[in-house]
Formats: C-alpha cells, structure tokens, sequence
C-alpha cells in the first residue's frame, strides 16, 4: 500500500509539473497581472515610455533662516514637471503568455513602443514582446514566454486553390502562402537553413491541386528530379532555362490575347471552361541564373534575366506564379535582381550568413525585422522571417517535410500533371474561337 500511495505521488507531482509547463500561461497568470500591473510604472520609465507634464501641485521649499535659528517652511501651489506613465488594462492570458492592451499618451505612435520590445521583453522576463496597433490610439503588446517555434505542429491541409499552410506564424497562426493574393515569392536563407524544407511543404500543398508545376532547379537538378512525376516541366541548367523562361514569356503572350479577346482582365475573370491552368514556377538556386563566368555568357545572363523579370511583371493577371528560393541574393548579382527583388512582394528570410542577402530580401520592410532575421540559430532550420499580405513581418517556422514525403506527393498525384506540350499548345489565335467565348459568356 505504501508503494502505490508513493506511485500516486510521483505521478500527480509529475503531472502537475506537465501542467504547470504546458500551461504556465493559465497557472502563472495571476501573479504575471498583478507584477505586471505592480511594475509598469517602473518598467514604463525605465523604456522611456513617459512623458512630463506640468501639473499644479501643493509643495513645501526651505525659506529665510528666521533671527530664532528655524527655517522658515514655505507653503505654496506652483507648477511642478511630473511623469506621466501610459495607462494599461489588465494583462490577458492567451496560448504562449499573456498580452496587454496600452493606452498612448498624447504625441506616441506604435512604433515608439516596437523600439522598445526587446528593452520590455527583459523587463518582464519573457522570450519575445510583439507590438501590434488594433485601433488608433491603443497598443497591444504581446509578450511571448517561450519560443513558440521550438515545435510546431502540423496544421490541416488548405482545400483552397493555390493557397498552401507550410507552417505556423509565432502568433500561433498558420503561416500560408496564398498565390493569389501574393503572387511572387523571394526566399533567402543560407545552406541548411530549411530553404528546400519549405519548397517540399509546397510541393506536397500543390500537388493536390488542379495547378501545373514547372522547376527551375540550378544545383543541376538534385532537388526537384525526385518531384518530376508531379512537374510539367523541369530545368536543371541555365541553357534549359532559357529555352523553358522562353515557352512560360509565349505562354504568358497567349495568355494575355485570350483574355483580351475575352474582354477579361485576368484568368480569373474567363468562364471555367476555357480557363487555363494556373502555373507555379518554383526556382531553386536563383543566384545561378544570373552568375557569369566569363563575358561569353554574358548574353545569356541578360536574356534569362529579363525574360524572368516579364514574368514575374505580367504573369500574375495570366495564372503565372514564381517562387523564387537562394542562397546569396545581393546587388551584386546585378540589376536584374533588384528588379525582381521589386516584383516580389512575399518575402521569406531564412537563417542568412551574410547581412547582404537579409538587407536584399527584408531591407525595404523594416529595419527591425531585419535584426529579427538576423538573429535566427542555426539550431532551428525552417524558421524565418515573413513578409506578405498584410504588410506586417511575422517570425515564423515550416512545419518539416521530408524529401520522402515531397516526393510520395508527387508520385501519388502524378495523374493530376498537366503535360506542358498541352499548356503551350493552349494558343487562343489557333485554337481558341472567341464566338465560343461569347456563347459561354451569356451561358
Ligand atoms: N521546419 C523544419 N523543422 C525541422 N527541421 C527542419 C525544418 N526545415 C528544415 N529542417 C531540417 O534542416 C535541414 C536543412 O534543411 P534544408 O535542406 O531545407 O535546408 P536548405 O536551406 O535547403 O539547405 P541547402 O541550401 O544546403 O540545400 C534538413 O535536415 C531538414 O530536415
């Protein structure tokens, strides 16, 4: 009996060390609003988050010596110079800590508390303070205790067209990239820093899907041939590039005399029936595309470039979408580059060895989440630094893919590949009878 009281024991002292742990959130609550309500004060002037105000005030000063040795106390109101600490609500509790919404003081913005979030993550002991603006004249800061990227877990497959969940944002919400909402993709990161990782969530989030896939694999095809069953076209050398940059430009040209023959603006706005199949382009190894050995390539280069820029300036109206991945993506690869950089507005930073290629993806954004990507370890490959729909930069981390799993997708909805001999063959001038498009249109 002695031994199963002591069994009882040991186990409801281990699950209530599980719980505290998993839940210290919810356990630790209490204590975290009261120290946070008993501090801010404190915490608001040490953050320089005050302000001074002239206030009147009862005050006693020193006077004369009076002949009987005493000093004469003065009594007098006068205008004295107070701090002023911002009013806050009572702190929240939510899934990975607790957050609080801030009143600003006259003359603050939002962005004088997000200067501040690290200063505050260390005033209150916690891994990460994310500042966000839900309404003029309100902040809320998000105080994160743990690392919510250590583990993510999987999320349920997006059933929408063209839309991929391919992790978890630290907020807790699902990091997706939608195509059509954010068209062009540019993801930088550094070998192992989960790069190839991501490209594998898409290709297992799109294979499904009614989408043709086409693979621009520079590292000489090592990545993407395993996919090829679920790709209707692959290129693997900078030569095979030019030939597949030249079919996706005429595709795009068809594209587009369809749709004004149709009247439409874009693919989306043609009947189903004679909607072409919308097309992700995935590139792995950009800097490769734009790399010169001698001036002979020169030519080449400049080909490749600007054919790749078209398509990513036209290509979205057409159902052509580009995911763009590298290692090394700076200036100095040339113009082309900044160009595109330009076009794409989904930017994902990765893990980066120099601050080049983060400037290069991030620097436009904000310089803080250029110091967030920067600070990435190398212990946690897939997590990043996104940039897209909403015009906020989140960190984030790619649920893991294995190469295995990419490649079980592809097997397994190769039936779903479009030949790409039928996509370019899809020319509205020698197929296509605009009469048939105006019986659909009324039909
Ligand atoms: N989100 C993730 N969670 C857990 N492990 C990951 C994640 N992303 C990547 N990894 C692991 O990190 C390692 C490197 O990932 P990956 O091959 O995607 O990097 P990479 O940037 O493509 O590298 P390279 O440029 O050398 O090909 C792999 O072993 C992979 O399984």
């Amino acid at each position: 009996m002695p031994n199963l009281s002591h069994s009882l024991l040991v186990l409801a002292t281990a699950l209530a060390v599980l719980a505290t742990w998993r839940f210290w959130p919810m356990v630790g609550y209490p204590f975290t609003a009261l120290n946070v309500r008993a501090s801010w004060r404190r915490v608001a002037l040490g953050c320089g988050l005050t302000k001074k105000r002239a206030r009147w005030a009862f005050t006693l000063t020193p006077g004369a010596l009076v002949s009987t040795g005493t000093v004469k106390v003065r009594r007098r109101f006068r205008r004295i110079a107070v701090d002023t600490t911002p009013r806050i609500r009572l702190p929240l509790p939510n899934r990975h800590g607790w957050r609080v919404t801030v009143h600003l003081l006259e003359g603050q913005i939002p962005d004088d508390y997000a200067q501040v979030a690290e200063r505050l993550a260390h005033s209150w002991g916690v891994h990460a303070v994310r500042v966000s603006s839900p309404r003029p004249g309100r902040v809320v800061l998000a105080a994160i205790i743990r690392d919510p990227l250590m583990r993510v877990d999987r999320l349920p497959p997006s059933e929408e067209l063209l839309k991929v969940t391919v992790g978890r944002l630290e907020t807790g919400a699902p990091w997706v990239i939608d195509f059509r909402t954010v068209p062009h993709w540019l993801s930088a990161g550094a070998t192992q820093s989960g790069k190839s990782n991501l490209a594998n969530a898409l290709i297992v989030g799109l294979a499904p899907q009614p989408v043709a896939l086409v693979g621009f694999d520079l590292k000489g095809g090592v990545e993407f041939t395993p996919y090829t069953p679920r790709l209707s076209a692959l290129a693997t050398t900078r030569t095979e590039s030019v030939g597949l940059l030249d079919d996706l430009v005429t595709l795009m040209l068809n594209r587009m005399d369809l749709c004004r023959k149709a009247g439409a603006r874009n693919i989306w706005q043609l009947p189903p029936a004679v909607r072409p199949v919308p097309v992700v382009v995935l590139v792995d190894e950009l800097a490769e595309l734009y790399l010169m050995a001698d001036r002979s390539e020169k030519d080449e280069v400049a080909h490749t470039s600007t054919t790749l820029l078209r398509v990513a300036r036209l290509g979205r109206a057409f159902g052509i979408y580009l995911f763009c991945c590298g290692q090394r993506i700076g200036s100095d690869l040339g113009p082309g580059v900044t160009a595109l950089r330009a076009q794409c507005s989904g930017r994902i930073c990765h893990r980066v060895n120099d601050p080049e290629t983060a400037t290069m993806t991030l620097g436009d954004l904000d310089p803080a989440a250029l110091v967030s990507a920067r600070a990435i370890p190398a212990e946690t490959p897939g997590v990043a630094i996104v940039a897209s729909q909403d015009g906020q930069w989140y960190r984030a981390r790619s649920f893991h893919v294995s190469e295995a799993a990419a490649e079980h997708a592809a097997w397994m909805y190769a039936d779903l590949t479009p030949s790409w001999a039928e996509i370019t063959a899809h020319a509205p001038t020698t197929e296509f009878d605009p009469a048939d498009l105006d019986e659909l249109l009324t039909a």
